[in-house]
């Protein structure tokens, strides 16, 4: 049986994620204490809505998506109820394991792990990096369950704030690029729908030829570079405006944030 603590924007994805990839809503059950919002995830997913503290004594792997500011109250809550036979996965930013373990009974092994929202769609991508008391075992678990909404890499858990930056967070970058660029076509007098569709297949195309042709993104944007052409002067704008610069310091404090938060 698995749990899911936390059913907001990151928790839900997981869970509908995963119930699309063959998870019975029998075997899941949520902790959610917005009531509506909890009468909701029953009717959407036929899942089975209970207190933390009955989540932590029904279920044998935990997976806890609260925010990083609430997670130790929870995990004082229901530690009681958690054995070392137990697995504790947390998808909250920044928080390290140590910090986790300190505050759960000695040797429950604690995962933590960095998904993202395209988990919906089965196109997630997550890090995992194991604790004090995590085995290959518990890895495995891990990665077999967040397999299911896309794709788990491992790595030391001295990058994950750097996966969080880059990776967690990333989503929002590029929604954020996708949205400058409608609003760039609108501007300049065309449908807001005509801008939409050419934006989306454009990024869809875009991810598609970076993910499939094994090329560095600098061959590619090549490709689309003319030489005197319009890729040119558009480029020419980015690097004087410094966005390149932007994105190196947005990342840098998305980084830095997360390092922050593990002090929640
Ligand atoms: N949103 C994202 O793209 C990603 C979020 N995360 C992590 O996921 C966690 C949740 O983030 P979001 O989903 O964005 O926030 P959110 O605010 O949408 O979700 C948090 C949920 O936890 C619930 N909650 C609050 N106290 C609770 C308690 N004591 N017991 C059970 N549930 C409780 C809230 O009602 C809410 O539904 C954070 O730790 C964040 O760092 C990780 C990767 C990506
Ligand atoms: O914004 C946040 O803090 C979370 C972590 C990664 C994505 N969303």
């Amino acid at each position: 049986m698995i749990a899911i603590i936390g059913a907001g924007k990151m928790g839900e994805a997981l869970l509908a994620g995963m119930l699309a990839k063959g998870h019975a809503p029998g075997d899941v059950l949520v902790t959610e204490p917005r009531v509506e919002h909890a009468g909701e995830l029953r009717r959407r997913y036929g899942v089975e809505v209970v207190p933390a503290q009955d989540a932590a004594k029904r279920a044998d792997t935990l997976l806890l998506a609260l925010k990083p500011q609430d997670m130790l109250a929870l995990l004082d809550e229901i530690g009681p109820h958690v054995g070392t036979d137990r697995l504790v996965i947390s998808v909250a930013a920044g928080l390290t394991t140590a910090v986790m373990e300190s505050h759960l009974p000695a040797g429950v092994p604690v995962v933590r792990a960095m998904p993202n929202t395209p988990a919906l769609m089965g196109q997630g991508m997550t890090a995992v990096a194991g604790g004090a008391h995590t085995g290959a075992a518990h890895l495995d678990r891990a990665e077999q369950l967040l397999g299911t909404v896309g794709e788990v890499i491992r790595v030391g858990e001295q990058h994950m704030d750097t996966v969080t930056a880059i990776s967690g967070s990333g989503p929002a970058y590029f929604y954020f690029i996708a949205e400058t660029m409608i609003e760039a076509g609108v501007a300049m007098g065309m449908p807001r729908a005509t801008a939409q569709k050419l934006v989306g297949q454009t990024i869809t195309g875009a991810a598609a030829m970076l993910a499939e042709s094994g090329e560095h993104p600098v061959v590619l944007r090549e490709a689309v570079t003319s030489p005197g052409g319009t890729t040119a002067a558009a480029l020419r704008e980015l690097e004087r405006h410094g966005v390149r610069t932007a994105f190196t310091d947005a990342i840098e404090a998305a980084r830095d944030r997360s390092r922050e938060l593990s002090g929640s």
